[in-house]
C-alpha cells in the first residue's frame, strides 16, 4: 500500500510524510535540533532573542529577482567588515524564513557589503552574552538558522571577497559552492580565540573535506588562500580579479556580475526541476541510503511525463 502510494504521482508533501512514518534510521536535521542541554522554552527563546536585537549594529538583507529565481544575501555591517551582531542574527533567520516561503527562486547567494565576506561573530555581541547558557543559546539559534539555509530547495552559493573569518568561515560551510576571488581567504580561527566553531562549521566543513583536512584546518587556524581552499576541495571556482593587493568597492559589483554568471549555469532548467534536483541530492547527503532513494524516486515521479519532460522530448534533443 504504502510503495504503491509512493509510486503514484503523489505529492512531494504525501511522500515525505509516508517517509516519516517509515523507519528512518538517521533523524531528521530538525529533530536533531531539539537535543538541548538548556531550558529553550518559548519565554527564554523571546527573551533571548529580545537579548540579541539589543546587541549592535548592521543588517542582513535580502534582494529577490524574479525572472532569473537568483536571490542575493548581503552582510551589511561595513564598519566591522561585516561582524554578525546579535541583531544581525535575527535578521538571518527573517532571511532564511522569506527564502523558505519563495516558490519561485533556485538558487542564492551569500555574500558582504564593501568587498569583504565576514570577520565571524560581532566582538561586542560575544562580550555580552559570555555566559556557557548565553552561549548555547546563540549557537541553537545560528545553527538552526544555517541548517534551514542549507536545506532551502534552492542551489546556494557563497561568494566570497576579502576574508571569511571564524564564524564567518563557518557561513560559507552552510552554502552548496563556495566561489572566491583569488585573492580571498577563508580562516577558521576559533582555537586561536580559545573557542569552538559555534555555527555547526565543523560538522559541515568535514562533509566537504573529510577528516583530516578538516582538522588541520581548524586546528591550524590559518588562513586559507583561494588556491589551498580549491586545492583541498573547499573552493569550487576561483574569480581572478584586476587589482591582486586590494579589492575595491568598485570591484564588488563585477565580481558580483561573475559569480551570478557562474550559479547561473545551474539554475538554466525549470524551476521545479532545479529545485527537485537540489532537494534529491540533499536527501542524498542527509538521509540514509534506502530513505534517500525512496525520496529520490518520489521526486522523480513528479516530472516523468511532465510539461518540461515532453517539451525535452518534441525538440529531440543530441547531446553532443
Ligand atoms: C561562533 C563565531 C566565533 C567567531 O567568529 S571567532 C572569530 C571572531 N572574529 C575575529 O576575531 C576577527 C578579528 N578581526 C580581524 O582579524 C581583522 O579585523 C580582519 C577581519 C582580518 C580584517 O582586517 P582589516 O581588513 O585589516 O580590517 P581592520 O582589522 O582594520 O578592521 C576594521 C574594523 O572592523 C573591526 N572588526 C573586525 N572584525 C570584527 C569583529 N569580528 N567584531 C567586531 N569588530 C570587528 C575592527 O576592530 C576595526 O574596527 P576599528 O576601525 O579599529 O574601530
Amino acid at each position: 500500500m504504502t510503495l504503491r502510494l509512493i509510486s503514484s504521482r503523489c505529492s512531494i508533501y504525501t511522500a515525505e510524510k509516508i517517509l516519516r512514518t517509515r523507519q528512518v534510521k538517521r533523524k531528521p536535521l530538525r529533530s536533531l535540533l531539539r537535543c538541548r542541554p538548556y531550558c529553550t522554552s518559548s519565554s527564554h527563546e523571546i527573551s533571548f532573542r529580545e537579548r540579541l536585537q539589543s546587541y549592535g549594529e548592521g543588517s542582513v538583507d535580502l534582494t529577490k529577482d524574479e525572472t532569473d529565481g537568483i536571490a542575493v544575501i548581503t552582510l551589511n555591517n561595513p564598519n566591522k567588515k561585516n561582524a554578525v551582531s546579535g541583531k544581525m542574527m535575527l535578521d538571518f533567520r527573517n532571511v532564511v524564513e522569506d527564502l523558505e516561503a519563495w516558490d519561485d527562486g533556485k538558487g542564492v547567494i551569500l555574500t558582504g557589503s564593501q568587498g569583504t565576506f565576514c570577520s565571524g561573530g560581532d566582538l561586542t555581541t560575544v562580550q555580552n552574552i559570555l555566559t556557557p547558557e548565553q552561549g548555547y543559546q546563540m549557537a541553537d539559534f545560528m545553527h538552526e538558522t544555517l541548517t534551514r539555509l542549507h536545506c532551502l530547495p534552492l542551489i546556494s552559493m557563497a561568494l566570497v571577497q576579502g576574508n571569511a573569518i571564524g564564524g564567518g568561515a563557518e557561513l560559507t560551510t552552510a552554502c552548496d559552492f563556495r566561489v572566491m576571488t583569488n585573492t580571498a581567504r577563508i580562516g577558521f580561527v576559533h582555537m586561536k580565540m580559545g573557542v569552538l566553531t559555534g555555527w555547526g562549521g565543523a560538522t559541515r566543513l568535514v562533509r566537504l573535506v573529510g577528516r583530516s583536512h578538516s582538522l588541520d584546518m581548524l586546528c591550524s587556524s590559518r588562513l586559507l588562500s583561494s588556491q589551498e581552499c580549491l586545492r583541498q576541495g573547499l573552493a569550487d571556482h576561483i574569480i581572478p580579479i584586476q587589482t591582486p593587493k586590494k579589492e575595491s568597492v568598485e570591484d564588488h559589483d563585477d565580481v558580483m556580475k561573475i559569480g551570478r554568471a557562474w550559479l547561473s549555469q545551474y539554475c538554466r532548467a525549470d524551476r521545479q526541476l532545479v529545485r527537485d534536483m537540489k532537494t534529491a541530492v540533499l536527501g542524498a547527503c542527509e538521509l540514509d541510503y534506502m530513505s534517500s532513494l525512496e525520496r529520490e524516486r518520489a521526486i522523480f515521479n513528479r516530472t516523468w511525463g511532465g510539461p518540461a519532460h515532453k517539451r525535452a522530448l518534441d525538440l529531440n534533443i543530441k547531446h553532443s
